[in-house]
C-alpha cells in the first residue's frame, strides 16, 4: 500500500465546490493535487494557489485553475505535506525547499490539512534537520549566527551549486537534535538578519491525514488555533 498516496487522495475529499485551495509541495501533496485535478475534470469548480513553481506546473498540467495569493489573500483550505509532525501538531517542513511559500499560503488559509505517511509522526521534532531559508548575501555570517543558537548548519547543495529556492534564496539544513521548544527556536532564528523563514510550523496544522499500513487515520487538533499562536 502506498501510504503517501492514500493520505493525499483522502485529503483531496476535503475540497468542496467553489473553494480557493492552497496546493502543497512534495511527494505526498502530489497525490492530493492529482486527485483534485481528477475531480476538476469531473466538474468540481475550485481555484488553486500553488506553494511552489513545481506545484504550479503540476496544477496547470492537470487543468486546475491557478490564481495568485495577491488576488485571493484568504484561502479556504490548504493541503500540504510535512517532514515531521509532533504530538501537538507542530511541524518541520521544507525538505523540498518550499517552506517560505508554504508558510505564507498556510497562514492565509482557514484550515491547514497535513498529509503524510505515519513515519513522519514523531513524539518530538528534530531527527529531521530543520530547513532554514537564508538570503545568499553574507550567508557565511548568517551560518555563524544560526549555529550560535545551538546547531550544526549545512548549506544545501544541488549538483555542485547551492540549492536555490523559488525566491532566489538558499537553504541551511540545521541539526539541533531534539527540539524542546519549537516556538522559542523559531523566534530566535527569525531574529537573525539574513534568515528569511524557518521550516518550523508551530500551531498551524488543523488536521493530519496519515497513511498507515492499515489505511488512513484522520487526526484533528483538540483546540482551535488563534493567529497569535501560529508562527
Ligand atoms: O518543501 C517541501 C515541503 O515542506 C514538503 O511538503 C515536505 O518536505 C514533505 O515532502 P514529502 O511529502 O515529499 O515527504
Amino acid at each position: 500500500m502506498d501510504k503517501k498516496r492514500i493520505a493525499g487522495e483522502k485529503a483531496a475529499e476535503f475540497v468542496e465546490d467553489g473553494m480557493i485551495v492552497g496546493l502543497g509541495t512534495g511527494s505526498t501533496a502530489y497525490w492530493a493535487v492529482r486527485r483534485i485535478g481528477e475531480r476538476v475534470r469531473d466538474g468540481l469548480r475550485v481555484q488553486g494557489v500553488p506553494t511552489s513553481e513545481r506545484t504550479r506546473e503540476l496544477a496547470l498540467e492537470l487543468g486546475i485553475p491557478v490564481v495568485s495569493l495577491d488576488d485571493f489573500p484568504q484561502l479556504d483550505l490548504t493541503i500540504d505535506g510535512a517532514d515531521e509532525i509532533d504530538d501537538n501538531f507542530h511541524l518541520i517542513k521544507g525538505g523540498g525547499g518550499a517552506l517560505f511559500r508554504e508558510k505564507v499560503v498556510a497562514l492565509a488559509s482557514r484550515r491547514l490539512v497535513i498529509v503524510a505517511d505515519d513515519g513522519k509522526w514523531v513524539g518530538k521534532l528534530g531527527a529531521f534537520r530543520l530547513p532554514v531559508e537564508v538570503v545568499p548575501f553574507g550567508w557565511r555570517r548568517t551560518v555563524r549566527a544560526v549555529e550560535a543558537t545551538g546547531c550544526r548548519a549545512e548549506l544545501r547543495i544541488e549538483g555542485t551549486n547551492p540549492y536555490e529556492t523559488d525566491n532566489g534564496n538558499w537553504i541551511l539544513d540545521c541539526d539541533f537534535g531534539t527540539i524542546a521548544d519549537p516556538a522559542g527556536l523559531h523566534h530566535s532564528l527569525k531574529r537573525i538578519t539574513g534568515v528569511v523563514e524557518t521550516g518550523l510550523f508551530v500551531g498551524m496544522a488543523d488536521t493530519v491525514v496519515l497513511g498507515t499500513e492499515a489505511g488512513v487515520r484522520i487526526l484533528s487538533r483538540p483546540t482551535p488555533i488563534t493567529d497569535a499562536e501560529s508562527c
